[in-house]
């Protein structure tokens, strides 16, 4: 997989599941307030940096999204010496595989596991409470993915340029999410509706601003 390989595939699986999880999720209305805020509610204004560092809802939207569903749920590593492992001697060019996806939805670590709560990573006193490694999105170590930084600011930006104009809508909200598992976790199929909010009806005093 090349680097634009993995920041498509990646990226955009990831944005079908928040697309998903958000859709059936009342939080939604914290997104939407966050974006018209942060854009001044205008849905054209030139996206910068300075924006996306402010959408910390839109953020914790997206890792709630990859705790429940990441899209890679498995963690490899080969161990370069012997080592001794929760009281068991491994020698060393032993493959670990750690499943990311059970450590990001363990009860032990995480109340209501199943429940889609972005607050988790909003408030701070949530986020004091997390435990070391118990959310995996990007890895972790040495070798934790070198894309997290393009990867958040992408996603946020999709986000936002899509939930400023439109609303989103599943075609069928009975519908699980089609997805398939191999490195990645891709997402087969999701049958969405974009509906275009009104346009900002233009006001009096908008148009003598405009005139002069
Ligand atoms: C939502 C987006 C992304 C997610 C969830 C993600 C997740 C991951 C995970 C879990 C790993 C394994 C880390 C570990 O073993 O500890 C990884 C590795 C890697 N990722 Fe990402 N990634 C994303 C986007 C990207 C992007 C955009 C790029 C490149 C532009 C990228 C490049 C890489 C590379 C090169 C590695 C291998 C690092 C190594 O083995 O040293 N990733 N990623």
């Amino acid at each position: 997989m090349t680097d634009a390989d993995a920041y498509v595939a990646t990226t955009v699986n990831t944005f079908c599941f928040v697309l998903y999880y958000v859709s059936h999720n009342p939080n939604v209305k914290k997104l939407l307030e966050e974006i018209k805020s942060v854009f001044n509610d205008d849905p054209n204004r030139q996206i910068t940096i300075d924006n996306l560092e402010k959408l910390n809802y839109c953020e914790a939207v997206i890792k709630e999204t990859s705790r429940i569903r990441p899209i890679a749920s498995m963690i490899s590593r080969y161990s370069s010496q012997p080592d001794e492992i929760l009281g068991y001697k491994w020698p060393k060019n032993i493959l670990f595989i750690m499943y990311s996806r059970g450590i990001n939805n363990n009860p032990l670590y995480w109340k209501d596991p199943e429940k889609f709560i972005p607050e988790r990573f909003y408030e701070p006193q949530e986020i004091e409470k997390q435990h070391e490694n118990s959310f995996l999105m990007f890895g972790g170590g040495p070798r934790i993915c070198p894309g997290r930084k393009i990867a958040m600011i992408g996603l946020k930006a999709l986000i936002a340029l899509v939930y400023r104009k439109f609303d989103v809508e599943l075609a069928d909200m009975q519908a699980p999410l089609n997805v398939e598992t191999s490195t990645i976790t891709f997402c087969k199929e999701l049958n969405i509706k974009l509906i275009p909010r009104e346009l900002k009806p233009i006001h009096k005093h908008d148009r003598v601003v405009t005139i002069l």
